[in-house]
């Protein structure tokens, strides 16, 4: 869909603090595109349908359905233009459910402006939670529907930078906007209500958050004209974003009088006359400093209104903020807009550019540890295939030395194959007991600690035996003896287990009593492997990263 642009906004009827200027009525004024939705809403019991008395679409039927609205292009954002399905679109057709209802659990009021509520809602299909601001006024006019809507276009524009707020989708019915939103934590003013006094440092980072917010719109010669605490807001990880982008407009086509003014206790003083430009927003954003920095209440008129807009600061207010801070809101306050600073001079403040530096090196610091936590895990791994092969080795040199024979498939199938004696060339060598185990797997891979058995298949493949132990028959009197291969012998299993348990109190290494075979060659060689099944052998990086 091709990108088309609204009119700029000429005439506001709120009453409460926006003003027409000089309006003049448009008429190649056209309508947004509407688009296709997925399914169509027939009525709306839950929004005041008496207010749409007299209203311009009231009888028009298209107004009844769901119309997304995007005024992104196709091939930026394929399904800009189709709302989601709800979950339950089929019941609730029949009940009447408006889309807002039927995609949405609403759960609270976050708060109320001039144009519009917003709630916080729970998402039906993902079970994630969202604000969705809903216009007061229904459309009592393309006009005002035009205006409304270009608040749409702002939210895309600027909704991918870090601080704005992220926009997700608009759609409108029943002569009103919603658009679905970002939730975040609270309002600028609702957090200098809770906290009071606000530390310079924090007042510091809220500042170089919001010039940066005002740069991105300021690039695209946007202003924003509406900059407040009320218009400022806090997400979880406390970065301030720029939200309200009903009164943005273009500098470089908005004339004088297509303007509007947003709240009069952060106005500029050169915009009643008529002057509109970046500089207002760096006033407006001056002064919101002033009243965090200070919890000061900023008056919408009279004498003290003027004294502000004239670099007169109350003494008792200013004085309490250092003189870095004061000098830089007394700038941004200056009664010549020429006089201010740019966002970009702004952000150049030394220190500005110091917390920049901290953010900077902080990021390089996390990037930093992630590579060292990477490269740490990369050389335990790698010590674990070294003693893997370490170990591997120790077994061919025992089994050269025949004093180790790794099990063959046969040997190890079961007890009963094991009643037949192995004939190894080791049986000759008597006295010289043999550790009989199959040796299988290499490093073991998990985020635990490394265990010999790990090396292994199974806990039974380390029961030890001695070369030439009467096996079948002398089972019962064997502890921790050949082979024990019973992966589906139950009682072979429990027998090894409590064998286990017993040896726990014995030695604490691999030993072979050497000495004692020779007498004992017909009697079963007990083995200890108990604490070397629990030697720990090495402990992987417990980091997932
Ligand atoms: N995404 C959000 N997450 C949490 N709270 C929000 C969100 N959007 C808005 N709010 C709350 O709702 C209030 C009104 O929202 P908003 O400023 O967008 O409405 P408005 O009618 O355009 O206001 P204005 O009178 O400034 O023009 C905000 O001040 C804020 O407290
Ligand atoms: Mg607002």
């Amino acid at each position: 869909m091709d990108k088309q642009r609204l009119p700029l906004p000429e005439m506001r009827d709120d009453k409460h603090r926006h003003k027409q200027f000089n309006g003049h009525l448009d008429s190649n004024r056209f309508r947004p595109p509407k688009y296709k939705t997925r399914y169509t809403i027939f009525d709306n019991n839950n929004l005041n349908r008496s207010q749409s008395l007299g209203s311009c679409s009231a009888a028009n039927n298209s107004s009844q359905v769901a119309h997304a609205i995007s005024f992104r292009s196709g091939s930026e954002c394929p399904d800009a233009g189709i709302l989601p399905a709800s979950p339950n679109a089929s019941t609730s057709m029949c009940c009447n459910e408006s889309h807002f209802e039927q995609c949405f659990e609403r759960l609270a009021k976050l708060g109320e402006g001039s144009f519009g509520e917003v709630f916080q809602v729970r998402d039906r299909s993902d079970s994630q939670m969202y604000a969705v601001k809903i216009s007061k006024q229904l459309f009592r006019g393309e006009q005002y529907r035009a205006e409304r809507l270009e608040e749409v276009r702002r939210y895309e524009e600027f909704s991918g930078h870090e601080n704005c707020i992220r926009f997700i989708r608009a759609w409108e019915q029943y002569d009103r906007l919603f658009m679905q939103m970002e939730l975040c934590r609270e309002s600028l003013e609702q957090y200098l209500y809770r906290c009071r006094q606000i530390s310079e440092e924090r007042i510091w980072h809220i500042l170089l958050d919001l010039s940066r917010g005002l740069k991105s719109l300021h690039d695209r010669n946007l202003i924003h004209l509406d900059i407040k605490l009320d218009n400022v807001l806090i997400d979880d990880d406390d970065t301030c974003k720029l939200a309200d982008f009903g009164l943005v407009i273009d500098v470089d086509k908005a004339n004088n009088h297509q303007a509007t003014e947003g709240d009069s206790r952060y106005m500029a003083p050169e915009i009643l006359q008529g002057q509109f430009s970046k500089a207002a927003d760096i006033f407006s954003l001056g002064i919101a400093m002033l009243e965090l920095a200070c919890y000061m209440d900023l008056p919408s008129n009279g004498q003290l209104w003027h004294e502000l807009r004239q670099s007169k600061l109350p003494e008792e207010f200013i004085n309490t903020i250092s003189v870095e801070l004061q000098q830089v809101i007394r700038t941004m306050m200056s009664p010549d807009p020429q006089l201010r600073p740019t966002a970009d001079q702004l952000l150049a403040h030394p220190r500005l550019q110091r917390i920049q530096k901290e953010e900077k090196s902080m990021v390089t610091l996390k990037l930093l540890s992630k590579c060292f936590r990477r490269s740490r895990r990369a050389v335990w791994i790698k010590i674990c295939n070294l003693k893997t092969a370490a170990y591997r080795c120790l077994f061919y040199i025992l089994e050269f030395l025949h004093l180790y024979k790794p099990l063959t498939a046969s040997q190890s199938s079961g007890c009963g194959n094991n009643a037949a004696a192995p004939s190894s060339p080791s049986s000759s060598m008597l006295g010289v007991p043999r550790v009989e185990f199959q040796l299988v797997g290499s490093t073991p891979i998990g985020n635990r600690d490394c265990y010999v058995s790990d090396f292994l298949s199974s806990i039974d493949n380390l029961e030890l035996s001695q070369q030439g132990t009467p096996t079948a028959c002398g089972r019962e009197k064997l502890v921790n003896s050949t082979p024990l291969n019973h992966h589906h012998n139950k009682s072979a299993r429990l027998r090894s287990c409590s064998a286990r348990k017993a040896q726990a109190e014995n030695s604490n290494l691999l030993t072979v009593d050497a000495s004692n075979s020779r007498a004992n060659l017909s009697a079963p060689k007990v083995l200890d492997s108990s604490s070397f099944l629990r030697k720990k052998l090495f402990l992987l990086d417990s980091d997932e990263e």
